[in-house]
Formats: C-alpha cells, structure tokens, sequence
C-alpha cells in the first residue's frame, strides 16, 4: 500500500465506522502521550528477562514497581527509581527499556528527557541558570505529558545545587499552578554504591552461594550505611532519600552488583505557567525567548 492512500483509506473506513476515533487516527501518525493506557507488564517482563542479564533484583524490582505505578489510577507522587552500580553494570540499558515500554519511542520519544550531569550542567557558576531552566523544563513538559520520564545520568556528579531544584517535584504536593507530578517518573542512575554491591556479590561467590540467592535484605543495610547514611557520601541527594524512606521505609529497595535499585515514589504535584514547552532535543519558548541551555 502506498502510505497516503492507506492513510486517507483508514480515516475513511474509520469516519464511516466509527471505529475510530479522531486521537486514534491521530496517534497513529503522530506520537501520543497516552497518559492513561496501563503498562503492558508481560512486554515489560519479555524485555527484561530477554535483555537484561545477571540483575534479577533490578528485574523484580523494576517491574514490580512500573507496573504498580503505572497501573495506578491515582498515584499519591511520581515514582522515583535510584539505580546504583559500576560502571557498564546496565544502569542506562535498563533505564532505555523502561523507557520504551513507558513510551514506545523511547530516548527519541518527546515524553523521555535523559540528562547527564556532566554534559548538560557541568558549570558551577551557572547552577542558578540551570536551576531555573530545569524546573522550567520539568514543567513545561509534565504539562504536556502527565506521564513524562526524566533519566538523570550521573547523579552522583550532579552539583547539589540542581538536585535542589529537582526535589521539589518529588515531593507530596497535591497541584502546583495546576500541573499535577503524580504520573511522572524520575530515574537517578549512580555509580554511588557501586564497590559495596559489587563487594557482596563476590562475598557470595567467595562463600560459595548462588548469584541469584542476593536478596533485598543483604544490599539494604550495606547501601544504607555506607551511601546514604555517610556525611561523605557520593550519593548528594541524600536528603531526598533520607525524607522518602521515613515516610515509606519499606520502599528503600537496594538492587544489585549493578543496577542497584532503590525504588520510591515520591510525590509532588505542580503547575506550570505554561510558557514554553520543551522536548528532549529542543526547548521552544512561546514567548519567544532564547533558546535552552540543553540540547
Ligand atoms: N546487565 C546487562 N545486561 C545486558 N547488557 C548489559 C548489561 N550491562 C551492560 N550491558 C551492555 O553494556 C552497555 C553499557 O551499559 P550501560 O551504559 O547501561 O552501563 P551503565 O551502568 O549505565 O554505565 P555508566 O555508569 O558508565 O553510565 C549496554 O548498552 C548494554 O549493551
């Protein structure tokens, strides 16, 4: 078929049967936020125990926790995944994945927003710049896409002064200016952590023990101690993490020798002015203003 023609066909057959509707004609050709539709959790399973290889706590944890939040009708804050381990572990693999299944494109997609520390805010004497461009752009697009995914490489270089403007979105906030962050999703990927996890695997393989028989419970109190709870830890935005698990203890999740998860939602909700509207390769201003310092 030629496209056009297959095109004009569809919205004909659908306009005299009513089939479909006009977002679905439209979704078709154009991406859709699709705020609404539930995650297919089996397609997420697939992908996972397809691609990704010697993490099952990620994989239990991760699936676990999208299709939970992603199933949720009215999620109290917007999830919040931390992902530690060693470089080349799959931290940005298993982010990519979880991308795809939350929209179909992906890193291309307009609602998926990877940032890396040390590309996109590498200045210290620009944090204030950063600051209020990052909000801005965090608002500007939950605004157009409730369920847009925000991945921040690096985190363990990102200067405290960004992860400030980034906390306030993962708080519990019921609306901001109207814009409500319950169905965002916000990935932090680390290295922070990364010796500790990797030191409990090989305790296991030195004592003989299966991989697989890690659990939860041995990375816990390891990452606790000696991420979040050291005055010198590489992991700066303790505070987020300190504030979410007294509220949800349970929730601290510690993953891996390699994506290390530690899965919370935190919650905030918010509103944006509306004055411009940014995707992951452009930020547009309606206004009219210069452009973003991101690409
Ligand atoms: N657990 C894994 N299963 C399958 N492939 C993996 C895994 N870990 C790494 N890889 C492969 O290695 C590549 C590099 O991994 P990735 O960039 O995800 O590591 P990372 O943990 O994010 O590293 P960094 O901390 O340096 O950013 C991936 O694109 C993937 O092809």
């Amino acid at each position: 078929f030629e496209p056009i023609s297959l095109g004009i066909a569809i919205g004909a057959a659908s306009a005299l049967t009513g089939y479909l509707s006009y977002t679905d004609l439209y979704c078709r050709f154009a991406e859709c936020c699709r705020e609404e539709q539930p995650l297919n959790a089996s397609a997420l399973k697939l992908n996972l125990e397809e691609k990704l290889f010697g993490q099952h706590l990620a994989t239990e944890v991760i699936l676990k926790a999208l299709t939970g939040f992603r199933n949720n009708k009215n999620p109290k804050k917007p999830l919040t995944l931390s992902l530690h381990g060693w470089a080349g572990t799959g931290k940005n693999f298993v982010s990519q994945i979880a991308a795809e299944n939350l929209h179909p494109k992906g890193l291309k997609s307009g609602f998926v927003h990877l940032f890396v520390s040390t590309l996109h805010f590498p200045h210290e004497q620009h944090i204030k710049l950063y600051q209020d461009q990052l909000q801005r752009w965090i608002r500007g697009n939950v605004s157009a896409c409730a369920s847009s995914v925000f991945i921040f490489d690096e985190m363990d270089k990102l200067h405290p002064g960004v992860i400030d403007a980034i906390k306030p979105f993962l708080d519990y906030y019921e609306q901001i200016d109207g814009v409500s962050y319950r169905k965002a999703i916000f990935i932090f990927l680390s290295n922070a952590g990364g010796d500790l996890i990797t030191k409990t695997a090989l305790d296991f393989w030195r004592a003989g023990r299966k991989r697989e028989d890690i659990q939860l419970k041995d990375l816990e109190p390891v990452l606790s101690v000696g991420v979040f709870n050291n005055k010198h830890s590489e992991c700066p935005w303790w505070p987020v993490a300190q504030r979410t698990d007294r509220q949800k203890p349970h929730r601290l999740l510690h993953p891996l020798p390699a994506p290390g998860i530690q899965p919370r939602e935190d919650v905030r909700a918010g509103r944006d002015e509306g004055p411009r509207f940014c995707h992951r390769r452009r930020c547009r201003h309606q206004s009219g203003r210069g452009n973003d310092v991101f690409p």
